[in-house]
């Protein structure tokens, strides 16, 4: 199967300069979908407690593989979306800057814990949603993507972690 032809770069999507990488003709695939979170589910080789999504995109392939691992799965929003309680990080992303959050009960300490988002660009979001995890007491497993842009050198924002992505540019 090849991912790189279900993704659709859009030139200058949101800005000037910026390639964005579209999934949306990935979602439309279901065998393509399916196809990707068993082997996202096949690089897990011990059990984890929560999949952390990262809205937006995020949400997209973290609640699937939530279910596939049998565990639960936690959304990470942008500020003000969440409705309980929550701890909040502020980040920087390629094309702008924001704020996220976790609900305090959403992860017990030491629950072991994978996060996912569909792509690592600069690393600032991947960051903010470790902190939020590890603030809780959360112990991280895993970061995993659909698309990683290499160029911008986002693993150096998550020294000592493992990461793992499906489609590098
Ligand atoms: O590595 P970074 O430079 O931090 O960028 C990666 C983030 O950017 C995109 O989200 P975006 O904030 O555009 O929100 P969306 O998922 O709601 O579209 C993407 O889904 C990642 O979450
Ligand atoms: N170039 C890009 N395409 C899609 N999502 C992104 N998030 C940050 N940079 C991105």
């Amino acid at each position: 199967m090849n991912i790189k032809s279900l993704i659709r770069n859009v030139p200058n999507f949101p800005k000037e300069g910026i390639s964005y990488k579209d999934v949306t003709p990935l979602l439309l695939n279901p065998e393509a979908m399916d196809f990707y979170v068993q082997k996202w589910a096949n690089q897990i080789d011990s059990p984890i407690d929560k999949v952390v999504g990262i809205e937006s995109r995020g949400f997209f392939f973290a609640t699937l593989l939530a279910k596939k691992l049998n565990a639960g799965f936690v959304p990470i929003r942008k500020s003000g979306k969440l409705p309980y309680q929550t701890l909040q990080e502020s980040y920087a992303l390629e094309y702008g800057k924001d704020e996220l959050e976790i609900h305090t009960d959403a992860i017990q300490p030491r629950e072991r814990v994978l996060i996912h988002d569909d792509v690592l660009a600069t690393g600032g979001t991947a960051k903010a949603a470790c902190n939020l995890v590890e603030r809780l007491g959360g112990e991280i497993v895993q970061c995993n993507f659909l698309i990683e842009l290499s160029f911008l050198e986002g693993r150096n924002q998550l020294p000592g972690r493992e990461i793992t992505s499906l489609i590098q540019y």
